[in-house]
């Protein structure tokens, strides 16, 4: 199946607001530049009348200006190989593609090959994610990663010690990515599964569970996921903005959980929770 690319030239103060739009309509993966940003979604999955239905939402609050063009999937690589730069997150943690040098002072070395998946440790949630990942042992520890995308946080996981690992996703072709990547890092003992919450029914307790996924979706599951976190156990949340949290630390709360703390990248958050 080929990609299609829309390339929004819109304010840096409307960007996020764009991508989060966009995402809701199943865009998946996104790329910033200096005018904007690109937004990529599988064509099957592609509605213009949805994109424009955004922009014109917008009209009065701001100017965009967007052009639409087909990827076949055999170029996708060279796309993102384009732009793909390494990346080191808390000093101590490298994200880079197989193709890059690996760096000598890198703590934890992780090699991701995107595809069309999320998650490169370039969007802010994913670095927030790992930052708080970082505080955590997670020596022998069982760990969830709900919303895996490239397998990324479920990867620093192994990193830091997980004993056992399970990563779940929605998307069929990202859980085959997922795959890939959990191989390439040495982790081909992640149990990657295809689903949603369903999908953790019944498992036997996690100590860490992590999820960036979105508001709605963390307000829907989090139920489920709380049926499957030890007492004692942490769940870190992503996918939100610095508006959204007193939301979910409600939820939460009613849930059970302890909220500790969160930290904020351009309006994004991630946050955790103890159960205790
Ligand atoms: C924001 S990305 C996070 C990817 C990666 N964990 C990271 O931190 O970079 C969210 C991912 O969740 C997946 N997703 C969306 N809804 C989901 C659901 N209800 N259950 C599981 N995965 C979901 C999306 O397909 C996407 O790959």
């Amino acid at each position: 199946m080929d990609f299609i690319e829309v390339t929004l030239k819109v304010n840096a103060d409307f960007a996020d607001i764009f991508t989060a739009e966009l995402g809701e309509l199943g865009f998946n993966a996104f790329e910033e530049n200096e005018e904007g940003f690109s937004a990529y979604i599988d064509e099957a999955e592609f509605s213009q009348e949805a994109v424009e239905e955004v922009v014109n939402r917008y009209a009065a609050m701001v100017q965009v200006e967007y052009t639409i063009q087909k990827i076949a999937r055999q170029n996708w690589n060279e796309e993102w190989e384009k732009n793909f730069e390494p990346l080191f997150i808390g000093d101590k943690v490298s994200v880079r593609a197989s193709f890059h040098e690996k760096p000598a002072k890198a703590e934890y070395d992780i090699v991701i090959n995107p595809k069309m998946s999320f998650g490169t440790g370039h969007h802010e949630t994913t670095t927030l994610m790992i930052e708080n990942q970082l505080t955590l042992d997670h020596q022998g520890k069982r760990v969830l990663d709900m919303g895996c995308g490239t397998g990324i946080l479920a990867i620093m996981a192994g990193e830091l010690g997980a004993s056992e690992i399970v990563a779940v996703e929605i998307e069929d072709w990202t859980v085959e990515n997922a795959r890939e990547n959990a191989e390439l890092n040495g982790y081909a003992t992640i149990d990657v599964r295809l689903g949603g919450a369903e999908t953790i029914k019944g498992d036997q307790p996690y100590d860490i569970i992590l999820a960036n996924i979105n508001r709605n979706v963390l307000l829907e599951d989090m139920p489920a996921y709380v049926a499957v976190l030890k007492k004692e156990g942490y769940l870190l949340l992503s996918g939100f903005y610095t508006e959204d949290l007193s939301m979910l630390q409600e939820r939460a709360t009613e849930l059970g959980l302890t909220y500790l703390s969160h930290r904020v990248k351009n309006n994004w958050v991630s946050a955790i929770f103890k159960n205790s």
